[in-house]
């Protein structure tokens, strides 16, 4: 297996391609929308110029269309955003699925979800709004300035400076500002996130030790940080903000308009304030938005990074027709580190086979691997003769099955979570696996109140629904008693030996290992690994 990795799946730009053709549109239409509410500033100077009733019964029909526009372009922008946001969604998801299980570790659930849910809402601005606001920017200002200079000539360019003035900062002092203490402000909020996280998980800690002081002290601080920083950043942007719009544009527009235009007739002074006010409103508008801008850049650099992680290799066989389970010279890599260094051995279908070693040894890396969880770097492992990495992503769950160590109970009722394994299952059948894994629960009993020792055995039931030819069992009796382990593995011997499954199973008890048709050791990489 010379390239155990597959290539990654496609990049953010892959999953935006198909929306493009309708945020084209939505960006035109936003555009047309612009320029007829610019016909109908340029109807009402007409009207003042003394065109009469007519050119005010086009302005508002400019205004009507021009509202209309507007609304198509939003509908067809937020359309082609929420497929796009639903078709990320699922990507971001689907690679989560697909990544080799050493680089899964590596995101927490809370970062997985904050991917799924925050990151991806956050590029709502940047694909829904920000095409519209700058298709507007290039055109209304410009056909703005063309019908100023035919009405009043050069001199009325002057009643442009303060908007320009105020489309400069809002462009481009007020983002670098305000990018700052953007990232400042995700900071401090991730810091009270985190300290509310901490106290809430803490608090079973914090009840044996007697004391939540230093975990509400932090609250406390973060929470200090964070109205200091919003005060900080009111002075510092928000109010400059409200300065170049009430300041430099409006009123000082209106001041120079006049004091360049006072000596004009009506409908040239009309002209001037009418289209000077409206040229830079496009800009402010724009400039509104760039704060959501650099939050969405953060989060598709983010949404960009777990994309690009290696995938699982699949290939596209079906469930596959033979039932044992063997590894020939595997290698296992974790991250830089050899795990696994050339293990062989064969697990056949009707035994148990079990695995041991010290502690840190790779033996649930080597499950992992026997599940196609986790790449082998060289070697094989054959699923009934089959590589496990040539089954389809669907086969595989169907060709074997790992109950991982502790861990896999969702939160939701006992039956929910059995029926993860058997979805067509009725209640009987249900039943009878929770009996054979030694549990009497209720099928509508929530997780949440289970010991450890329930948990692990609700775990070994769905092994005793499930289909798969190998079943993979990560220490499975380690919360269990001598008496209820010993239980346990009479009903691992019966799925191996009458429902003719390859069991495989890591524990650290000999007594167990000892009743096992075949052994395994694992030792540390590098000492050797013995077969
Ligand atoms: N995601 C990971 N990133 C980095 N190192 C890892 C990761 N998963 C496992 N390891 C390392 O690989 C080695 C083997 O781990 P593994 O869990 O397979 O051992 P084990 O034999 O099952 O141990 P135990 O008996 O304690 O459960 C350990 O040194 C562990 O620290």
């Amino acid at each position: 297996m010379s390239n155990p990795i597959a290539p990654s799946s496609p990049s953010l730009r892959g999953v935006l391609a198909p929306s493009i053709p309708a945020l084209l549109a939505a960006a035109i239409a936003a555009a047309g929308a612009g320029l007829l509410s610019l016909s109908a500033v340029w109807c009402l100077v007409r009207a003042v110029s003394g065109e009469g009733a007519a050119s005010v019964l086009w302005a508002c029909a400019a205004w009507i269309a021009a509202a209309a526009l507007s609304a198509a372009a939003a509908w067809l922008a937020h359309h082609a955003e929420g497929r796009f946001e639903a078709r990320l969604r699922r990507r971001v998801a689907a690679q989560a699925m697909r990544m080799p299980a050493d680089r899964l570790t590596a995101y927490s659930t809370d970062r997985l979800r904050r991917l799924v849910s925050d990151d991806v809402a956050a590029l709502h601005h940047l694909v829904a709004h920000l095409p519209s606001e700058i298709a507007t920017l290039l055109l209304v200002p410009a056909a703005a300035i063309v019908l100023l200079l035919a009405v009043a000539g050069p001199a009325a360019l002057l009643a442009l400076v303060p908007g320009a003035l105020a489309a400069a900062v809002y462009l481009g002092v007020i983002p670098r500002l305000s990018a700052q203490h953007g990232a400042q402000r995700a900071e401090v909020m991730t810091g009270i996130t985190t300290a509310v996280d901490d106290y809430a998980r803490g608090i079973e800690v914090f009840r044996l030790s007697g004391s939540a002081q230093g975990a509400l002290a932090d609250y406390a601080a973060a929470v200090e940080r964070f109205t200091s920083g919003m005060v900080a950043w009111a002075r510092r942007v928000a109010t400059p903000a409200a300065i170049a719009v009430a300041l430099l544009q409006a009123a000082a527009s209106l001041a120079i308009a006049y004091a360049v235009g006072s000596s004009w007739d009506v409908s040239r002074l009309a002209a001037v304030l009418l289209l000077s006010l409206s040229l830079v409103a496009p800009a402010l508008r724009l400039g509104h938005g760039l704060d959501y801008v650099a939050a969405g850049r953060a989060s598709a650099s983010r949404i960009e990074g777990l994309l690009a992680e290696p995938q699982l290799p699949a290939g596209e066989r079906g469930a596959p027709p033979g039932d044992d389970v063997r590894a020939d010279e595997v290698c296992v890599r974790v991250g830089e580190r050899l795990v696994l260094d050339g293990l062989s051995f064969a697990a056949p279908a009707g035994s148990i086979t079990a695995i041991t070693g010290p502690s840190g040894a790779g033996k649930s890396t080597l499950l992992r691997a026997l599940a196609g969880l986790q790449p082998a770097a060289t070697g094989e492992i054959l699923i009934g003769g089959t590589p496990v990495s040539a089954f389809d992503e669907d086969s595989r769950h169907h060709a074997v099955q790992l109950i991982p160590q502790g861990g896999d109970v969702l939160p939701a009722s006992v039956g929910d979570n059995l029926r993860l394994t058997a979805p067509g299952a009725d209640d009987e059948r249900l039943g009878a696996a929770l009996a054979r894994a030694g549990i009497a629960v209720r099928l509508d009993e929530g997780t949440e109140r289970l010991s450890g020792g329930e948990r692990q055995r609700l775990s070994m039931a769905r092994a005793f629904l499930g289909t798969a030819p190998v079943v993979l069992l990560d220490e499975p009796t380690s919360a269990l008693d001598r008496c209820a382990a010993d239980r346990l593995w009479a009903q691992l011997e019966a799925l191996a030996h009458d429902d003719g499954r390859a069991v495989v199973v890591v524990t650290h008890d000999p007594a167990l290992a000892a009743r096992a048709d075949r052994q395994v050791a694992v030792v540390p990489a590098g000492d050797g690994a013995v077969r």
